[in-house]
């Protein structure tokens, strides 16, 4: 590899740790309760190991007498899996309290909850419990460590607003500065004034300590009252854990490389090819990337034959269904290679067990916001430095290991940004404004956020909220549209949708399609294979466009019995269709909660379309008649887009459409597209539309 390849000169990720108790490779057991077996040191052991150990006294002391505390350290170092067992142990659950400690990703949470109860030797749901959206693992009276997802401590918020049950709780990966880790933070703050005894421990990599501590620190006023009181210090401590895991090596590409995926697939097999036994996880960008890896390095195996039988390929990305997602962490059978290919989702907190080797693409799906334009982009961009540590943080965890960046030392060293712009300033606020809304927080635009997202943004989002008619004239939330979507964890668009269809009596088939809308795609597609997939998609294609054709998938895969050979023979992606399965489920029983009707309106797809117009008519497009290649311009806004190649009615161009969503690439292409009949956008959002004289229609 070394024509390749070189190796980088950044400090190294972690140090070896010595030998003295039996190997290196036997320092750890496996996931699943294996530390008994092979003499592998005792989860006790290994607890004591980790770099965090050596400062339980001074975390315990600290969290005793600050209302924040700060604590920074290296990946790996043991923060998330061993400080709710330090509170634990030093009294912080008993009455009747719990502590919590959140993540920004759910298959983290579920991750680590099953370590720490594994490292506690008790049973996951009983003292070590988790909760995700749709799924609640912990028993009342009997959790005290809760781990759950920053977004599901909002939800719980909203039945008890100062999360009276807790006694700590612990904000895990805030460096992430994911946007529910944003308002949980600003909202945190909020209830620490109310409750002094709430104690927070806000868990975050250097660059961000510093921002941390003056977010929290209290005004002057404030801290004078509180100290009279002799409650806990409310200047925020800073504790920075020293030490790391194992060492990992990191190498870099000599040469800035062309296509990452051919590059990630070759890595991997030059990898296979000559390093010694050990996994790999390589971090892509998204489920099409990934799914075009997976089967570039299939069909390499397949027509080199060399590696053939020594391979097992793993895509693991949020659209896939749970078991699916599991199977990461289930060990190779001996004299096998697992080799994942990811998304972010597998860069912070979690331990792949067996892995050695981390390849790392340098690049990542990441959300972009215009707030003029008001439309909100999945762009594939660089990653920062901060996540390219966290990535290769994912080798070293329980042996050293090597990571390979397909970017130039060059590149990481001067052009990298040191750390990522945090997700509220560059997203779209609908969402955080009706939870927030919903939280009775009315003064969206005072309050004491982190880092503040843009008075544009929020003024953007208070007029999509208005004209879908979830927020008043007072932009208090409407009763019930307003509190509906406010209670389905889906983007406010679609719930509006979900609603409407109840209303219309087809919310059977709208419900399907708000669940395939929720993963990435449903299609196979990939390298070589486009024209055969192109002509499958032609057997279920609807007139209307995308949503009545993910309708015909639906019937179709119902009918097979869920097969996976029909959805193979289809090239349907069947990962893709369990999952729609999942979130349908869930829906359904959301929709029964707040009193929808499920009704199916059989074939009447006016009335779904109608429903789809009343979430989405802000997304309406008209095509220009002089454009001879399918130029489209939104109603409102009169941007340039396009019909991405993935839809039905590409290349069929009807003269007026609304989108789900955008993708830009050279172009700014929209996905899921449906027909419509301009006149039901006055019907259906006649506040937003109005007709001009000439009998255009006017935003
Ligand atoms: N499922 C697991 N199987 C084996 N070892 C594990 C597992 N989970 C954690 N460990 C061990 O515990 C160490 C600390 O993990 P922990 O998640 O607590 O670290 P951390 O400091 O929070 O790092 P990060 O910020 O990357 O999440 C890991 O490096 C690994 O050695």
């Amino acid at each position: 590899m070394s024509q390749f390849w070189k190796p980088g000169t950044e400090r190294p990720q972690g140090r070896v740790v010595d030998d003295e108790e039996g190997g290196l490779l036997f320092l750890f057991g496996s996931h699943h309760s294996s530390s008994a077996r092979h003499g592998y040191a005792s989860i006790e052991k290994q607890r004591q190991r980790l770099p965090v150990s050596k400062y339980r006294t001074a975390i315990l002391y600290l969290v005793e007498t600050h209302a924040t505390t700060i604590i920074v350290g290296e990946t790996g170092s043991g923060k998330t899996t061993q400080i709710p067992q330090y509170l634990k142990e030093a009294g912080w659950a008993t009455g009747g309290r719990l502590i919590a400690c959140t993540q920004p990703r759910r298959l983290a949470v579920q991750a680590v909850a099953s370590r720490v109860a594994e490292e506690m030797g008790v049973k996951l749901g009983e003292e070590v419990g988790y909760t995700i959206r749709f799924e609640d693992v912990t028993k009342p009276d009997v959790t005290v460590l809760k781990f759950l997802t920053d977004g599901v401590l909002l939800r719980e918020m909203m039945d008890d607003p100062l999360l009276t049950k807790y006694s700590v709780i612990m904000v895990d990966e805030a460096h992430e500065r994911s946007i529910s880790t944003d308002i949980l933070l600003g909202l945190l703050k909020k209830i620490q004034r109310r409750r002094p005894e709430l104690r927070l421990i806000i868990s975050s990599a250097t660059i961000e300590a510093k921002s941390m501590s003056d977010f929290f620190r209290m005004r002057k006023k404030r801290r004078e009252i509180e100290n009279k009181d002799h409650g806990p210090q409310v200047e925020p401590a800073i504790l920075s854990v020293e030490g790391r895991g194992f060492n990992v090596q990191i190498n870099y590409a000599e040469e800035p490389v062309q296509d990452y995926v051919q590059a990630a697939v070759s890595t991997t097999l030059l990898i296979h090819e000559r390093e010694p036994a050990g996994d790999v996880l390589v971090f892509l960008t998204g489920q099409d990337d990934i799914d075009a890896a997976v089967q570039l390095l299939t069909d390499q195996v397949q027509t080199t034959g060399k590696h053939s039988s020594g391979l097992i390929v793993l895509p693991l990305y949020s659209g896939l269904p749970r078991a699916d997602q599991e199977l990461v962490f289930s060990q190779a059978p001996r004299g096998k290679r697992k080799v994942v290919i990811s998304t972010n989702i597998a860069e912070t907190s979690l331990t792949l067990e067996g892995i050695v080797y981390v390849v790392d693409s340098g690049f990542s799906k990441q959300r972009f916001y215009n707030p003029i334009s008001d439309i909100e982009n999945l762009v594939v961009a660089p990653i920062s430095r901060a996540s390219a540590r966290q990535r290769a943080g994912r080798a070293g965890r329980v042996r050293p290991g090597k990571c390979y960046r397909l970017y130039t030392e060059e590149y990481f060293l001067n052009h990298m940004p040191n750390a990522g712009i945090p997700e509220i300033q560059r997203s779209n606020m609908v969402s955080c404004v009706i939870q927030l809304k919903a939280l009775g927080i009315d003064n969206i635009l005072g309050f004491d956020w982190p880092a503040s997202p843009s008075a544009e943004a929020m003024i953007r989002a208070l007029e999509v909220l208005y004209s879908l008619g979830i927020l008043d004239d007072d932009a208090k939330l409407t009763s019930p549209t307003g509190f509906q979507v406010a209670e389905i964890p889906l983007d406010p668009m679609v719930s509006k949708m979900i609603i409407a269809s109840s209303q219309l009596g087809c919310s059977e088939e709208i419900i399907t399609i708000a669940a395939v809308l929720s993963v990435q795609s449903i299609w196979i597609s990939g390298r070589g294979i486009q024209k055969e997939s192109d002509e499958a998609k032609l057997r279920f294609a609807a007139a209307e466009g995308d949503h009545v054709t993910f309708l015909n998938v639906y019937k179709g895969f119902h009918q097979s019995g869920k097969s996976s050979q029909w959805c193979h023979k289809n090239y349907v992606n069947y990962h893709a269709m369990r999952k729609v399965l999942e979130v349908r489920e869930q829906l359904k029983r959301i929709a029964k909660r707040i009193g929808l009707v499920l009704k199916s309106c059989e074939s009447d797809m006016q009335l779904v379309r109608k429903a789809v117009i009343a979430g989405f008519f802000a997304n309406a497009c008209h095509l220009e008649a002089y454009s001879h290649d399918g130029m489209y311009k939104t109603l409102r806004g009169s941007q340039e887009v396009y019909i991405h190649p993935s839809s039905v009615l590409f290349r069929v161009n009807p003269k007026w459409v609304i989108y789900h969503s955008l993708v830009s690439t050279d172009r700014q292409y929209m996905r899921n597209v449906l027909t419509i009949d301009p006149s039901c956008l006055l019907d259906v959002a006649p506040h937003f539309y109005k007709l001009q004289q000439s009998n255009h229609l006017l935003f």
